[in-house]
C-alpha cells in the first residue's frame, strides 16, 4: 500500500524506524534478521481500518528446528553459564531500553492490534516491569541446606535452569505476554522460542532489537512468525529439546498443547481463558462499583483474559447500578486508537468482531433487555467496532453468561442472596479471576474466600501487576507468572546428597 502521511504503514515504519533501520519483513533467528527458508511471507492488518501494514516470515518446521537448536545451543554455551548477576545487568539493560522506546512500541503495538495508543504505552510499562522484576530476581535464585538425620551427610537442594523453553502467546497483549514470561526465563538462565500471535508479530519482532542491543547472547530469543500455528506449535510441543511450554491463550487450544506436550513430558504453563464474575452486594459503595466495572470491562475493548465477563448485582441496587453504568458507558468512545478522544479501540480481526456481535443476538433473542450500545459501529473507516453495551435481565442460559464474551459488552444478572452469588460465581468450569464489591468485611472474607478464581479484586476492578501471582484454577490453567512465586516455573529443583563425611574423631584416627 503507498505510505501516505497517515496511512497505517507510514506510522508503522515511522514507529520502526527509531528503533531499527529497516522495515520488517524478517524474523529473529540465532541473533540474525531472517527470511522464511520457504521464502514464504504473510500480511499483517490494522483493525482500526483494514490496512495492510507489512509482511512477515511464514516459518515452517525447517524454521523452528533452526531455531530450537539455536536457542539449545545457546542454552548450553551462552546463557545458562552466565551468573545471575551477568544475566541480571543485561535484562536491566534490556528494560531500560523498552523505557526508552516506549512510545515507539505503544505505536507499533497500537497499529496491529488497534488499542488505544495510551494503553498501549501502559501495556509496554507494564510487560517492562516483568523485565526489570526479574533483573533482580536473577541474582537471588537461591538454594537450600536440608537440616538431616544422619550424621555423615549434607543435604542440597539447586534450583537450575528448565533449559530451552517455548512461548505462544495471544494477540490481545502480544508485547507484555511475551515479557511477562521472558522475564523468569531469562532470570533463570533459560533461553527461549517464541510464536507470536499471526495478527501482531511486530510487536514481538521489535523487541528483539531491543534484546540484541541490550547484549543478549545469539540464540537466547528466537521469534517464530507463522501462519502454521498447529503444526509448529505440536513441532515444539513434541520438540526433545524443549524442556518447557508456556502457553497464553484460549482453553480450546490449550487442552491440545497439553495433549502434545505429554510426549516428551514436557513442563508447562497454561495462562487460558476466563469467565470472570463480578460481584455486586447492597452493600457495595454503587460509584466505586461502577468505576471498578468500567475499568475491568472495557480494558482493551473487553478483549482482556481478566475482564469482567458476568455481572451479578443484587436486587437492592440493580437499577441503581444499571443506571449509573449505562450512563458511563454512554460517555465512552469507539474509534482509531491514534485519536486521543478515543476510548475503545476495534475487535482485533472479523471472527471475533462476528463472535461479539452473536452474543449480543443471541442476548437479544433470548429475551435480555439492550439497554445501551451494541450494534456494529460504522464509522470512516472499515475497521471491526462494535458500539459497547450494557445488557440487564441476563438469564444463566445465554451465550453471554456461559462464555468468555472478549468484546465491550455488559452481562447483567439479578440475584438476591450472598449464597445464589457465589453459586452462580462458580458454575462455570473456568476460575481465572473474579470482583466483589461490598463494604461488610465479613461479606468481603467469606465470598473472597470461596471465589473458585487464582484472583480475586476487593473493590478493585484493575488487579494485574507485577508483584503479584498472575494465574488461574480449574480450566483457566496453572503455573503462575509475575511476584515472587513465578520464577519456580522455569527451574528444576536438584537434590544433591552429600555422603561418607567424616566427622572430627574419625578424621584425625
Ligand atoms: N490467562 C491469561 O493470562 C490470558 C492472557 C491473554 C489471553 N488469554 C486468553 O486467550 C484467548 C484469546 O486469545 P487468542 O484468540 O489469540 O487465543 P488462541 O488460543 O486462539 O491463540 C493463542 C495463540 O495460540 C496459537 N494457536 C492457535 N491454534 C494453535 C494450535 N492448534 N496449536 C498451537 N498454537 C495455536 C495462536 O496462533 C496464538 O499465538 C482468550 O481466551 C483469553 O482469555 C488468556
Ligand atoms: O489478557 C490477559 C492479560 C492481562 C493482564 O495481565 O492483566
Amino acid at each position: 500500500m503507498y505510505a501516505t502521511k497517515y496511512s497505517s504503514i507510514f506510522r508503522l515504519n515511522q514507529a520502526i524506524n527509531h528503533i531499527r533501520r529497516s522495515f520488517f519483513n524478517q524474523t529473529y533467528i540465532n541473533g540474525q534478521w531472517v527470511s522464511a527458508q520457504s521464502g514464504e511471507t504473510f500480511k499483517v492488518y490494522n483493525p482500526a481500518n483494514g490496512d495492510e501494514i507489512g509482511s512477515v516470515p511464514d516459518c515452517n518446521i525447517k524454521d523452528a528446528e533452526k531455531a530450537v537448536q539455536a536457542a539449545y545451543n545457546a542454552f548450553q554455551n551462552k546463557w545458562s553459564t552466565k551468573t545471575g548477576k551477568e544475566r541480571s545487568v543485561i535484562m536491566r539493560k534490556f528494560n531500560d531500553l523498552i523505557l526508552k522506546n516506549k512510545d515507539h512500541l505503544g505505536k507499533i503495538l497500537t497499529t496491529e492490534m488497534g488499542k488505544p495508543l495510551k494503553e498501549s504505552i501502559g501495556e509496554i510499562l507494564y510487560g517492562a516491569s516483568y523485565i526489570e522484576w526479574f533483573a533482580e530476581e536473577a541474582k537471588r535464585i537461591h538454594g537450600d541446606v536440608l537440616p538431616i538425620t544422619s550424621h555423615n551427610r549434607r543435604a542440597l537442594v539447586l534450583r537450575q535452569p528448565v533449559g530451552v523453553c517455548s512461548f505462544i502467546t495471544p494477540w490481545n497483549f502480544p508485547s507484555s505476554m511475551i515479557l511477562r514470561k521472558a522475564g523468569p526465563a531469562l532470570a533463570a538462565g533459560c533461553t527461549i522460542v517464541v510464536k507470536p500471535s499471526e495478527d501482531t508479530p511486530y510487536s514481538c519482532l521489535v523487541l528483539c532489537d531491543l534484546a540484541k542491543e541490550a547484549g543478549f547472547p545469539d540464540g537466547t530469543i528466537n521469534v517464530l512468525t507463522t501462519t502454521h500455528s498447529a503444526e509448529i506449535g505440536k513441532f515444539l510441543c513434541e520438540h526433545p529439546l524443549i524442556s518447557k511450554m508456556s502457553f497464553t491463550g484460549s482453553t480450546e487450544v490449550g487442552k491440545k498443547i497439553m495433549a502434545q506436550c505429554a510426549s516428551t513430558v514436557k513442563k508447562i504453563s497454561l495462562e487460558l481463558g476466563g469467565n470472570a464474575p463480578f460481584l455486586v452486594f447492597n452493600s457495595a459503595d454503587v460509584k466505586q462499583a461502577v468505576q471498578g466495572a468500567m475499568a475491568s470491562k472495557f480494558r482493551a475493548s473487553g478483549q482482556t483474559c481478566v475482564c469482567a465477563n458476568r455481572f451479578l448485582v443484587q436486587e437492592g441496587i440493580y437499577d441503581e447500578f444499571i443506571s449509573e453504568l449505562t450512563k458511563k458507558t454512554k460517555e465512552q468512545i469507539v474509534g482509531d486508537g491514534f485519536n486521543e478522544k478515543t476510548h475503545l479501540g476495534p475487535i482485533v480481526n472479523k471472527e471475533q468482531y462476528e463472535r461479539v456481535l452473536d452474543f449480543i443476538s443471541d442476548a437479544k433473542d433470548k429475551g435480555a433487555r439492550i439497554v445501551t450500545g451494541g450494534n456494529e459501529k460504522k464509522g470512516k473507516t472499515s475497521g471491526f467496532f462494535v458500539e459497547p453495551a450494557v445488557i440487564a435481565d441476563v438469564k444463566l442460559s445465554m451465550r453471554v453468561a456461559q462464555e468468555e464474551i472478549f468484546g465491550p459488552v455488559v452481562a447483567i444478572i439479578k440475584f438476591k442472596t450472598e449464597d445464589e452469588a457465589v453459586k452462580i460465581a462458580n458454575s462455570v468450569d473456568v476460575g481465572l479471576a473474579a470482583y466483589m464489591y461490598s463494604q461488610d468485611i465479613s461479606q468481603i472474607w467469606r465470598v473472597a474466600e470461596r471465589m473458585q478464581t487464582g484472583m480475586v479484586g476487593v473493590n478493585e476492578g484493575i488487579i494485574s501487576s507485577v508483584e503479584a501471582p498472575f494465574g488461574g484454577i480449574k480450566q483457566s490453567g496453572f503455573g503462575r507468572e509475575g511476584s515472587k512465586y513465578g520464577i519456580e516455573d522455569y527451574v528444576n529443583l536438584k537434590y544433591i546428597c552429600m555422603g561418607g563425611l567424616k566427622d572430627v574423631d574419625q578424621s584425625s584416627q
